[in-house]
């Protein structure tokens, strides 16, 4: 089955959430673990345990684990393997971009089947022009497999990048948008190509309706957005719309019981 078929079929059995694993270092610390790779395994463990079979999806993000080398990114790959026995799919944060004959590389690495850094879909970055994707994308699609790819993320920073205009006036952000979209084109019930689409943007000013793909909306809670944020954005029609939240949900650890509970608590404050 492919990915947009079975996020549509995973959200309609746990609702729309995904949980991020960031092992920052300050997130040990007040859990009480070593600052090494044998407590970035027990934190991110315990992530797994908690919501593993509550959220829909669960986002590792990668650089916590590659922060501690070798020994961090086998982690990373247990945890991707346990996240995918729990029933979660697995979205692992990397935000690859590059030429084409290195996203070639990438691809191979979280896109192809039987690579033990590949989960249900990763992050990429379109700003080597986001026909560089296209190795990507197309191991993506053999593979079924997604990705969600930057159009407006959830840093200051990023508009002014993102909200420029190409010489044909279309802002950066809408160009990477309609090419998402020509992607999934026909696709039912979801495409396979997501678009990142921070919810602490103050305006939405591109036009997802012709995406037919998923939105991840990250930015609830540490970095400020609220629910009234994603419904600003997003309307109340928010198919297709998986908010995301890390920090706000891993401060309760390192109880399962609190993680799994705060887990609960976000997600219904998104579905009431
Ligand atoms: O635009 C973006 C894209 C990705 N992220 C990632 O999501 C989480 C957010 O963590 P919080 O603790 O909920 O702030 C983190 O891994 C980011 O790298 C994002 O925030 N914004």
């Amino acid at each position: 089955m492919r990915f947009g078929e079975r996020l549509a079929r995973v959200v309609s059995e746990r609702g729309p959430l995904c949980v991020g694993i960031d092992p920052h270092p300050g997130l040990l610390a007040s859990w009480g673990l070593p600052q090494d790779a044998s407590g970035l395994e027990r934190f991110a463990l315990t992530c797994v345990e908690a919501f593993g079979a509550e959220a829909a999806v669960v986002k590792p993000q990668s650089a916590f684990f590659e922060a501690h080398g070798s020994r961090g990114v086998a982690v990373l790959e247990r945890v991707i393997a346990d996240l995918r026995s729990a029933g979660a799919l697995v979205l692992v944060d990397a935000k690859r971009g590059d030429i084409g004959s290195t996203m070639a590389a990438y691809a191979a690495a979280y896109l192809t089947e039987g690579s033990p850094l590949a989960g249900d879909a990763v992050t990429l970055s379109p700003y080597l022009g986001f026909g560089s994707l296209e190795p990507a994308l197309a191991a993506a699609e053999e593979s079924g497999r997604g990705v969600f790819v930057l159009a407006l993320t959830s840093n200051p920073e990023g508009a002014s990048v993102q909200r420029a205009r190409g010489a044909d006036g279309v802002a950066v952000a809408q160009a990477v948008v309609d090419a998402a979209g020509a992607r999934n084109a026909g696709a039912s019930p979801l495409g396979d190509v997501g678009l990142v689409v921070g919810a602490t943007v103050h305006e939405l000013g591109v036009d997802l309706s012709g995406l037919n793909g998923p939105v991840l909306a990250p930015g609830f809670g540490a970095q400020g957005a609220t629910v009234a944020d994603l419904r600003r954005l997003f309307g109340d029609e928010l198919r297709g719309v998986l908010p995301t939240t890390s920090r706000d949900v891993l401060r309760h650890g390192p109880s399962e019981a609190d993680l799994r509970a705060a887990t609960r608590r976000v997600l219904d404050s998104f579905t009431v």
